[in-house]
Formats: C-alpha cells, sequence, structure tokens
C-alpha cells in the first residue's frame, strides 16, 4: 500500500467508513486524529528519550527489569531466530530494556526498537505498545495498522504487565523490521508474549508476597502446579492484597465487576470471591492431590486452586526489602555535601541488580567505590576486578572468558575458568572498560544480555549470574559518538552513573588525610608538621587519592617517631611551586579563615592569594564579611 493510499484510508476511518480494520487499529487511528491531533501525513522521526531521561526510567523499572529477566530472555531465546527484538517499555511507554542481534544495530535504532525509544501513542501513534498502554490489552499492531507511515514496516505484537495492586506498570514487546504479510502470522507471537507476561506478573506476586499466603488457579489439575493461570496474594486476615492481571480478571467475573477498577478487588475479603473460607484455601496445599484442591468461584464456575503457605515473618516484622545501611558505606569519605549524596545513592542502588558505571579522573578512588558497592549489596559471591587496561589484547577473551582444554597455543591443557565466571553470584568489577577491544566488547554484550558465557573455543554456553559495575576515566560518551565504544554496550553498563570528585575539589580533603595518616601509621596515627600539612594542602593532586596515598606511604617510610616533617615528602610535593590559594579546597579556606578569627587581610596572606578574591570565594561559601 502507498503512502497516500494510507493517509487516505486514515482519514476514511476518520470520518466514520469502515475499511475492514480490527477495532483496535480504528479506536486508535480515531484517538490519533482526535485526541492528540496528528496528522498522517507527517512522517514522524523514532523518538528516542536523552541519557540522563533514559537512566532516571531504567532506575525506576529496576525491580520489575530484574524479577523479569529471565523470562524476557527465554522469551527472546525462542524467538530471535526469527529475528525478532524484544522490548520492555515502562508504563510511559520508554523503552528500558532491549534484546536484539546487535548486527541490525542501526537499523533497529532508525525504526525505534531501542533502548531509550519512546512509543506512547501521542508521540509516536498507533503502534503496538503505545495502544497497549492505552487499551491495557494484548494486541498486535501489524505493518500499515501503524498510523505513522516511518512504522509501517513493522509488526509488533505487545502485552502488558500489571504490578500486584492491579496497575499497568510496564509493556513487553516483540518486533519484527519484516515481516509476511497476514496479520495471522503473529497469532502465535502474541500467545508467546502473553504467557510471558503471565509467568513475570506470577514472579512478581510471590517476591512480594512472602508473608502472605498465595493462591493459584487453573482450569484444569494438570496444569495447575507448573503453569498456573491466575493468582492472588491473601494476608492473615483473609483479605486481598495483590494478584496478577488473571487473578484480577477471575475475581472481578466471580462478582461481575471490572476489572479495570482493582479498588473493588484489593483489600477485600477473599469468602466475597470463593464459596470458601481462609482456612479452607489455606488447606489447598500440594499435601492433597491436584484433582481434589477443586474450588467453587461464586459465578458459579468450578476452579482448581493450590495455596502457597508465606514464609515465616522475620524477627520484629521487618518489611523483606530494606535499604541496607552497612559501616563500609563511611569508608566513603567525610560527612560533607557532596559525599553524603553519594552515600545516599549507593545505599539505594547497591542492594539492586542495575549496573552501574563509576566515572571520575585517574586514583579518585573508582575501585574502593566498586568495592562499597559490593559489600553494601550483600551479594554471597566474590569481588572480582579486570583491569580492562593491563591485559594484553589477544588474552582479554580468554581472561574474561575462559578457554576449554587446548582452544589456542599456549591455552592451559585442562581449560580454565575465566573472570566472569568467578564473579558468579557477586560482583564483577570492570575497570578502563574504554579500553577493552571492540571485538571483546561484543562478546561481553551478549554475556550480559544472555547471562551466559561461552568459554574461548567451546560450544557449549554456561549459564551465569553476576552484577556488573564498571569504571573509566574517559568519558565514554564521547568515545561512543566517535565510534570507538559500542552504543549498546554503553547503555548496559551506565544505568546508573555516580561520578567521583577530582581530590582537590573535596571538601572532606582533611578527612581522606586523616584516613591515610592511620592507614600508614601501623597502629598508631601519624602526624603532620604545619608547613608539611600546608604544603600538602597546597598541592594540586594531579593523581588524586592514589598520589597521596602514596605520598603518605613515602613520608611514612623516612619519618621519625610519626612524625612527618616537608623533607619527608616527595621531592616533587616538597619542592613544587605551591598552587595559588584561588584553588584551595573549600574546607581549607573556611579554616583558615577560621584560625585567623575572621581577619581577612590575614587569611589572605596565609592563603596566598589577594583581599578580592578571598572575598569572592567568601561570597561563594555563604561566608559573612566580617564587621
Ligand atoms: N575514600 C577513600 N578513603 C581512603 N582511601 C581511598 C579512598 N578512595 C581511594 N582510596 C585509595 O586511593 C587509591 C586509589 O584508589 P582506586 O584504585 O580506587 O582509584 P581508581 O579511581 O580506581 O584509580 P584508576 O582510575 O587509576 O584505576 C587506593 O590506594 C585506595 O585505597
Amino acid at each position: 500500500m502507498g503512502f497516500s493510499d494510507h493517509i487516505r484510508e486514515i482519514e476514511r476511518v476518520g470520518q466514520g467508513s469502515n475499511t475492514g480494520r480490527d477495532a483496535v487499529v480504528v479506536e486508535s487511528w480515531r484517538r490519533c486524529l482526535e485526541t492528540y491531533q496528528l496528522d498522517p501525513s507527517k512522517a514522524r522521526e523514532a523518538v528516542i528519550v536523552s541519557e540522563t531521561r533514559l537512566r532516571e526510567h531504567r532506575q525506576q523499572a529496576e525491580d520489575l527489569v530484574h524479577i523479569a529477566r529471565s523470562g524476557l530472555e527465554r522469551l527472546y531465546r525462542q524467538v530471535a531466530e526469527q529475528n525478532y527484538v524484544l522490548l520492555l517499555s515502562d508504563r510511559e511507554g520508554v523503552t528500558v530494556e532491549f534484546l536484539g542481534d546487535p548486527s541490525f544495530n542501526n537499523n533497529l535504532r532508525k525504526a525505534g526498537l531501542y533502548l531509550g525509544s519512546e512509543w506512547s501513542e501521542p508521540r509516536a501513534g498507533t503502534c503496538a505498545v503505545g495502544a497497549c498502554i492505552t487499551t491495557g490489552e494484548a494486541l498486535t499492531i501489524h505493518q500499515t495498522d501503524h498510523f505513522d507511515i516511518t512504522h509501517t514496516p513493522l509488526s509488533c505484537t505487545a502485552a502488558p504487565i500489571y504490578d500486584t495492586h492491579g496497575a499497568l506498570t510496564a509493556v513487553l514487546d516483540i518486533s519484527l523490521l519484516s515481516s509476511p504479510i497476514l496479520k495471522a502470522s503473529q497469532n502465535m507471537a502474541r500467545h508467546l508474549v502473553s504467557s510471558t507476561v503471565r509467568r513475570i506478573e506470577l514472579a512478581n506476586l510471590m517476591a512480594n508476597s512472602r508473608h502472605d499466603l498465595v493462591l493459584r488457579f487453573a482450569g484444569a489439575p494438570e496444569f495447575l502446579d507448573v503453569d498456573p493461570e491466575a493468582a492472588i496474594a491473601v494476608d492473615g486476615v483473609g483479605r486481598i492484597t495483590g494478584m496478577t492481571h488473571g487473578g484480577a480478571r477471575l475475581l472481578a467475573t466471580s462478582r461481575g465487576l471490572d476489572w479495570r477498577r482493582p479498588e473493588l478487588l484489593i483489600g477485600q475479603p477473599v469468602a466475597d470471591f470463593f464459596e470458601a473460607g481462609l482456612d479452607e484455601l489455606a488447606s489447598l496445599t500440594r499435601a492433597s492431590l491436584p484433582q481434589d484442591r477443586r474450588i467453587a468461584v461464586r459465578d458459579g464456575s468450578f476452579l482448581y486452586a493450590h495455596a502457597i503457605e508465606p514464609q515465616q515473618r522475620l524477627a520484629g516484622g521487618a518489611p523483606a526489602r530494606v535499604v541496607r545501611t552497612s559501616p563500609a558505606i563511611d569508608r566513603l569519605g567525610g560527612s560533607v555535601p557532596a559525599i553524603d549524596g553519594l552515600r545516599r545513592k549507593i545505599a539505594k542502588l547497591a542492594p539492586g541488580r542495575l549496573p552501574i558505571l563509576l566515572q571520575g579522573e585517574t586514583g579518585t578512588g573508582k575501585e574502593h567505590l566498586a568495592r562499597i558497592v559490593h559489600e553494601v549489596s550483600g551479594l554471597p559471591g566474590r569481588f572480582v576486578a579486570v583491569n580492562c587496561a593491563a591485559i594484553p589484547e589477544q588474552l582479554i577473551e580468554s581472561e574474561l572468558f575462559g578457554h576449554v582444554p587446548g582452544a589456542f597455543t599456549g591455552a592451559l591443557a585442562r581449560g580454565r575458568k575465566g573472570l566472569v565466571e568467578e564473579a558468579e553470584g557477586g560482583t564483577l568489577f570492570l575497570d578502563e572498560i574504554g579500553d577493552m577491544p571492540f571485538a571483546t566488547q561484543s562478546r561481553l554484550l551478549r554475556v550480559l544480555a544472555e547471562g551466559e558465557v561461552l568459554p574461548v573455543g567451546g560450544s557449549a554456553p554456561r549459564k551465569v549470574d553476576f552484577r556488573v559495575v564498571s569504571a573509566s576515566h574517559r568519558a565514554l560518551a564521547d568515545m561512543v559518538a566517535a565510534g570507538t565504544f559500542r552504543a549498546d554496550l554503553y547503555y548496559r553498563l551506565n544505568a546508573a552513573v555516580l561520578t567521583l570528585p577530582p581530590l582537590a575539589e573535596r571538601d572532606d580533603f582533611s578527612w581522606l588525610l586523616d584516613r591515610l595518616l592511620e592507614k600508614h601509621g601501623g597502629g598508631r596515627p601519624l602526624r603532620l608538621s604545619a608547613a608539611a600539612r600546608a604544603l600538602i594542602l597546597n598541592h594540586r593532586w594531579p593523581g588524586n587519592i592514589r598520589e597521596l596515598d602514596n605520598a603518605i606511604a613515602f613520608a611514612a617510610a623516612l619519618c621519625e617517631d610519626g612524625w612527618i616533617e616537608v623533607s619527608d615528602l616527595p621531592d616533587h610535593i616538597s619542592l613544587s611551586p605551591s598552587k595559588p590559594g584561588e584553588d584551595a579546597p573549600d574546607a581549607e579556606v573556611r579554616g583558615v579563615l577560621a584560625a585567623c578569627k575572621g581577619n581577612v587581610s590575614e587569611a589572605a596572606r596565609r592563603l596566598g592569594i589577594d583581599r578580592t578574591t578571598l572575598h569572592r570565594r567568601m561570597r561563594r561559601l555563604g561566608i559573612d564579611r566580617p564587621h
């Protein structure tokens, strides 16, 4: 169908004609014309949200993506051979997870089948994700069903994912860049997507209802224990606390209610919906045969049910998911606003599985921070650090992914496990990720996307499960723009970005200095002479904390009785010209002013700057002029 035919058909449908399109398509076209005032003759480019917005959307969807991951990956494996790509979008239509063959990246990106693409109806016109969000139903938008001419090559099938309180929270979509003409060819796709969503919702309900009784239902006893159609959670006094979408439909049908009004279902007594009380329902465990677990629904139908006992509450009734605070997090730095802000982020991010990217100049403490994230995460596995810049290019793949016996000249006879597998159940820290060779980046992407690692020379992939934290002192976004770092890998790694400031900008400089004086004191903190301290405070520290750490270690070895004098410091510090006080850390300016009891001239002299400059600094720091 040509461009003009497509527009003409939309216009005719807009005027009320029946052109044989499915009702969901007709209704969506009308919304596009009447509600969103879209013009079918104007083609729109795919909308890809900014990196910052994408990060926010991904952070919000983190828990769901974590629970959904194995379902998504399994579905992708089932459909990848037919060239489908898989998108998970949030309730605003922004793609927060994407699985597709990276070799089609350019075409997929252009078509909007990509991380960060926005598929809401008002933005993209009739499309599967957008129509699914609006209608709340699984559907296929096939080729010319799309409103916008740019999308008409695509065939997309989507199903909504509901949270346990019945609100639409995400959409799972599988799409084809080119497909057979017949829409019926996508019926199987709809079944696959819907059954994946059913499993994801069930996993989500189980994870969120650990302390409640969960009831699973099926129409036939044979599938009850393996693939239930619906599930609900019930608290200790028999009130409904959660449900899958199948559960919502079942409850609603039982009383002739509308499933789109979950408030009529959540919080209601379970006995209103079934001809059975809480005790009877709770007894339907696997202790009896599935065919004996038949229960009557209030609408007169019968179902088979399976009751799963709640887990014991934790002592004191602590909630299952708490943001852990850990002494590890105190090792990050002193209590100043910038570091406290970082600490809050880490406390929230560490317990999840979101990949974290650490940015900061060399020696700013990226690995130190990665270890803190690992400790706070509570993951049972190891922390495995890999310096991608330090491993020779020809060895990096076998180091990371392992190799089978005799895979290459010099390979170990019995083969070798890779570092990725060493990190099983723990954290893999990829330092200097910007130095990873391009080919290795593709293999790493595959490992992250599929949760499987294929050793060099091997043919059988092995399952792996780990958290990835990566770091780079280079701006990866620039490398992506220059084409030296894979964009898709970048988006996988940068779900959350934490930036460490250069040492010279840290307001907790003195805290760090004290920690290092303790560290190298061998049981008794080292002391600094006033002149040595002044030199240290005035140095620029291009090598950041590592340089300071090395300088203190050096001085510790030279000094007498734990007192560090100027002559004990490395020459490049003791002999270097002081940096102008204009660059002194904020804490230093405050300290000197306090020591001079607010005497600006004296403080300026000590800081080595003129009074005007000091006044400017004070204004910036919000320090009042002394009267
Ligand atoms: N908050 C901190 N408190 C005490 N010591 C720290 C802190 N952060 C970093 N260090 C010390 O500074 C040195 C450098 O830190 P680290 O190796 O983590 O930096 P990096 O940013 O990963 O460096 P590179 O970019 O060169 O890999 C280490 O010896 C580390 O122990």
